[in-house]
């Protein structure tokens, strides 16, 4: 169990990355979602060690982490956001430099890490000439050493194109079989696909705790999909909340959500909510601050 407790992180300068932070998070897969600047990476870099937080405790399986980092850096794979490569180094070359590091030995240990993340038939390739999606497997093969209790990995498929964002989907939901794995993202796609339960932060803050379906159930028959003219919408006040807007056909659509549950014009039709949805209301919602976890 990953017990976090009143964490609060100021900045030099003063800013306030993280307000009060409180999660509990046990084994498989957990999602860290919010905005850019929401804190994700504050609170990442704190639990790997990297940063020390201003106020409140981290417990990994009752050990407390911030007072023993050495203790999580044993327990822990972590993938950052920006992930250092020596271009000149083949792929198992700079996998076996961070097995050393890491203090893992063992013949076979590199080719088998490699194989689990696709890319035994590159190992020998320049990771400098490596795709984007390759690298980021590489960057797991890493994090997935030493069998880890935790793995932390912030932002994993930021940049991939679809094809290589299920590759690192798959990758990420084997690895929750058997580690708690913390995933930070603002993409509401990695939650949906990955994440039984997820936090949102928003201003460093915890908005809300909960599962996709448990978000999607809460808005059911609150949303609903139509036409709408630019006016119109200018002109809306504070009748809804618009989720989405989009173009079809060069006319804009709305996905709306309604207090009442009533559709604001009878050519709107309900639809069943997205997490998306969900997720705009959260971040707009400016009362569900104080419904920390
Ligand atoms: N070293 C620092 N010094 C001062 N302010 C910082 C520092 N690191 C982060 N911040 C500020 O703290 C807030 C939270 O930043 P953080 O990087 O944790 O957010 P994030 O959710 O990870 O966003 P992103 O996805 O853009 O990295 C932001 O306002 C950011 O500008």
């Amino acid at each position: 169990m990953l017990r976090i407790e009143s964490l609060t992180k100021i900045h030099p300068g003063g800013v306030a990355a993280l307000t009060d932070v409180s999660l509990e998070i046990g084994r498989g897969m957990f999602g860290l979602l919010g905005p850019n600047g929401a804190g994700k990476s504050t609170l990442m870099k704190i639990l790997t060690g990297l940063l020390a937080p201003s106020a409140g405790s981290v417990h990994l399986d009752d050990v407390d982490i911030v007072a023993r980092p050495e203790f999580v850096r044993e327990k822990l794979g972590y993938l950052p956001q920006e992930f250092g490569l020596y271009p000149h180094l083949t792929g198992r070359q700079m996998l076996q430099f961070f097995l050393d590091l890491k203090g893992i030995a063992g013949a076979g240990v590199a080719d088998a890490l490699l194989a689990e993340v696709n890319l035994l038939a590159v190992a020998d390739r320049k990771v400098g000439t490596y795709s984007g999606g390759m690298r980021q497997r590489l960057g797991l093969a890493q994090a997935m050493a030493g069998e880890p209790r935790l793995v932390v990995v912030d932002e994993p498929t930021a940049g991939l194109d679809p094809q290589e964002r299920q590759r690192v989907y798959r990758l990420l939901s084997e690895l929750g079989k058997k580690s708690t794995v913390l995933l930070s993202t603002h993409l509401v796609e990695d939650v949906a696909v990955l994440c039984p339960r997820f936090a949102v932060l928003r201003q460093g803050r915890v908005v809300r705790v909960t599962s996709p379906g448990e978000a999607r159930r809460a808005l059911a028959g609150c949303i609903f999909e139509g036409r709408m003219h630019e006016e119109e919408l200018e002109n809306a006040g504070d009748r809804f909340t618009v989720t989405q807007a989009f173009l079809v056909e060069g006319a804009m659509h709305v996905r709306l959500f309604t207090h009442a549950g009533e559709a604001p014009e009878p050519r709107f039709q309900s639809v069943p909510p997205t997490l998306e949805d969900a997720f705009v209301l959260m971040m707009n919602d400016t009362t569900d601050v104080t419904r920390a976890a």
